[in-house]
């Protein structure tokens, strides 16, 4: 560019210097007083002469500005040097380039390039049978080998431990190998959150804009229409959300030369990389078009294809027929989705008081978000909740309805001396960092390993949850056989079961909240699962603290728990520890699942050494239709005699220290207890809430022991009641006698 204007600027000086007083060769006086002139055409001063040493440049020369001249077929150079024949001086380097490789930028030269840094890549691989992780890692060579490209940091990582809300943030370079399953696989998480976050009203339409990406995807043609759906639709919802796509979609097929097609898609990823242009910001799909008018166009998501339009798309007219109902079906599924889509919405804005009438205000920046969105808050109404706020929930649990009719209990009941009726279910954070296996929640409640949203004041949410709570409770009112008493008595809760979904201890205000119920002399149950062992440490004194201990080893836990924090275990660890710091009732909740942690009890007594609670509650994972979520089927249950089996061997292990005291068989649960709670050979695991008040208010430090009461015959392991109250009616269902199998389907009731 630089010679360019050079060149302007030596023909605008000719014009100007054109005239009666045109200096001549040696004519010191007509070129002026203070310079010489120049040969043949004459020059302005600084255009002609070397300023430097002070000379005339040939006449066939081009000027040159600075230092000496340029030789008559030389480009002119701005400082140093001329450059030859076709060549042009690098605009960056103190080199002169091929003229043909003018056009791309800075080093122009051929062979000359600097490498492109890359600050940060990561390589995210989804994959179930382990294709797409050798194809990461071969990537990974690839781009470490090519000395055109120097890449700072590559991390190689498996989509289930990428913390989806850092895509918000993400400064790296992201490359996802992703495998499409029609079956659940490890990439539904992200697959799930990502659509969610692209048809959410409030996030806004660029939220991923400092994300680059590419995607390519390892499927099977032999799938038909679901060939590589999984890659291709993570591939266009992060392009419209406002990320910059740096390389086409890749699409290699099993049943064809997959390795050879990723071989093809890579070296093109990796030779794109060479090319900083290409990695600049450049977030096209939002401006595009919308997404009805694409997907009308290119009839990705109704499966319409172009038969007019196509050129090379020939439809048979026998499969005419097909095509047009298959089109109607689809059509008619779109709808059906549009309409879920805009009633969630709706829903969505009615509980978060937006009116469409008043001018929306622009969206909140992504990380300040509210926790549900319109599918999240689709999924928890489908499944009962009642959604308090942007992050808590309320739900009646089975066993109120069931003490509110007479017929019995929830095991704390027999463990604790809690009335069903009296107790109301909640959380303060639908969000938790796990995904576990059993997860009756289906997975659809949000993940996270840092609060990120927006947080509601404790009174907000504790009004909330009461007032949802009565209102469930009135509407029970018309159910047969619900006892006035009780359901009297339930317009005064006396528990709270903070454990409903989610991680309670992740609300910011937790002790708020729960020093709110003790204050209105309701009693907290807490349940944690043992990731953040400083809020653990934080807590204040709460009735009873659980901690889920899902499995005894680091192995299973991340196989069972499948936690989002790369260092769950030592997490896990820690919050054991803090456990035993805490003097004040603390429980372990152990689900048992046959086949992934029934078999490890030695790591089971050592995670009990570390934590020393007061209390191992067991119970037998319950079966509530995993289909989607899990793998589990009714053959991971274990029976009550298996929990029973499981928990003996366990106690004796434990020496001496702990002793099964108490038993609810019909949710296949069983308490052991620290011999601590055995008083005069009495077993006295159950609680004196008005006490545990009463200690609260005095401000004074407290501890376990202060606060027990007697456990009642009928709760006792070996009696014949087996943790059924005496009092309650016992009901069985028509051509159901069996009371050993779980029923509940609140695993954390
Ligand atoms: C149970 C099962 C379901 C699958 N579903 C699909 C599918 O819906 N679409 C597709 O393109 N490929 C599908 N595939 C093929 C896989 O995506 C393909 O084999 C891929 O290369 C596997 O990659 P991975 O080894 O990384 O898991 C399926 C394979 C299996 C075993
Ligand atoms: S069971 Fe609890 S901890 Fe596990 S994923 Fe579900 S809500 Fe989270």
């Amino acid at each position: 560019m630089s010679n360019f204007i050079n060149s302007l600027l030596y023909g605008f000086t000719n014009i100007l210097s054109v005239g009666p007083e045109e200096p001549k060769e040696g004519d010191s006086a007509g070129c002026g007083s203070e310079q010489g002139c120049c040969k043949d055409q004459p020059k302005v001063k600084q255009a002609c002469q070397n300023e430097a040493a002070d000379a005339c440049c040939s006449s066939s020369s081009e000027p040159k500005q600075n230092t000496g001249c340029c030789s008559s077929s030389s480009e002119p150079k701005q400082e140093t040097g001329c450059c030859k024949d076709n060549t042009v001086k690098s605009e960056t380097k103190d080199t002169c380039c091929q003229s043909s490789d003018t056009g791309k930028e800075a080093c122009a030269c051929e062979g000359e390039k600097e490498p492109v840094v890359i600050d940060h890549l990561k390589i995210i691989f989804s994959t179930l049978t382990g294709t797409a992780k050798t194809m990461a890692s071969e990537i990974e060579n690839k781009i470490r080998q090519n000395d055109r490209v120097t890449v700072n940091k590559v991390d190689i990582m498996d989509i289930t431990e990428y913390d989806n809300d850092n895509l918000l943030q993400e400064t790296a370079i992201c490359v996802f190998i992703l495998s499409t399953y029609n079956v659940e696989g490890p990439l539904d998480w992200f697959s799930n959150w990502l659509h969610d976050l692209r048809y959410d009203f409030r996030v806004d339409r660029d939220a991923l804009k400092k994300l680059r990406y590419s995607v390519c995807g390892l499927g099977d043609s032999a799938y038909g229409d679901e060939f590589n759906v999984a890659a291709a639709n993570i591939d266009k919802w992060l392009g419209r959300l406002g990320a910059t796509r740096i390389y086409p979609l890749g699409e290699c097929d099993k049943n064809a030369d997959q390795k050879g097609q990723f071989d093809t898609w890579s070296n093109g990823f990796v030779s794109e990389l060479e090319d900083k242009q290409c990695l600049e910001f450049s977030p096209t799909d939002i401006s595009y078009q919308s997404d009805e008018e694409e997907d009308e166009a290119s009839g990705e998501e109704n499966g319409e294809i172009d038969i007019e339009g196509s050129g090379d798309e020939m439809v048979d007219l026998e499969d005419m027929g097909n095509m047009a109902s298959k089109i109607k079906a689809a059509k008619a599924r779109r709808a059906e989705e549009e309409e879920d889509y805009e009633n969630s919405k709706a829903k969505a804005k009615r509980m978060i008081g937006v009116d469409d009438n008043k001018p929306r205000e622009k969206a909140s920046a992504p990380q300040a978000r509210e926790m549900v969105s319109p599918m999240i808050m689709k999924n928890l109404t489908k499944q009962g909740y009642k959604v308090i706020g942007t992050h808590s929930g309320v739900k009646i649990c089975r066993w109120t309805k069931s003490a509110l009719r007479g017929r019995g209990f929830c095991y704390k009941h027999a463990f604790y001396g809690i009335q069903s009726h009296l107790c109301m279910e909640t959380t303060p954070s639908l969000a938790c960092a796990n995904k576990c296996v059993f997860c009756w929640r289906h997975h659809t409640n949000p993940v996270g390993t840092t609060w990120r949203w927006k947080v509601d004041d404790p009174q907000f949410i504790l009004d909330g949850a009461m007032e949802n709570h009565y209102k469930m409770i009135k509407q029970l009112k018309g159910v047969p056989g619900v006892k006035a008493e009780r359901f009297q008595e339930a317009f005064t809760i006396r528990h709270c079961a903070l454990s409903l979904v989610g991680e309670p201890i992740f609300y910011p205000h937790i002790n708020d909240f729960v020093t709110m119920l003790h204050k209105k002399r309701i009693s907290s149950f807490l349940v944690t699962n043992a990731q953040f062992p400083d809020k653990i440490a934080e807590m204040v004194p709460i009735t009873q603290l659980y901690v889920s201990v899902d499995a005894a080893t680091k192995e299973t836990l991340k196989k069972i728990d499948r936690p989002l924090f790369r260092d769950f275990w030592e997490r896990f660890l820690n919050c054991l520890e803090q456990l035993a710091l805490k003097g004040q009732r603390t429980v372990y909740r152990m689900t048992l699942v046959k086949g992934h942690n029934t078999a490890e009890i030695d790591g089971y007594v050592e995670l009990i050494r570390r934590g020393k609670p007061s209390f191992i509650e067991v119970k037998g994972v319950t079966y509530c239709g995993y289909s989607g979520a899990s793998d589990l089927t009714m053959a991971n249950v274990p029976f009550h005699v298996e929990v029973i089996d499981f928990c003996q061997k366990l106690v004796s292990k434990l020496g001496g220290d702990y002793e099964i005291s108490a038993e609810h068989a019909h949710s296949c649960s069983l308490l052991i207890a620290h011999k601590d709670f055995k008083v005069d050979g009495v077993w006295h695991t159950h609680i004196d809430y008005n006490k545990f008040f009463e200690l609260v208010e005095s401000g004074k430090p407290f501890n376990s022991l202060d606060y027990m009461a007697k456990t009642p015959e009928w709760a006792l392991h070996g009696h014949e009641a087996a943790g059924f109250d005496p009092e309650e009616t016992r009901f069985y269902r028509k051509n159901r006698k069996v009371v050993a199998a779980p029923e509940n389907p609140d695993i954390n009731a």
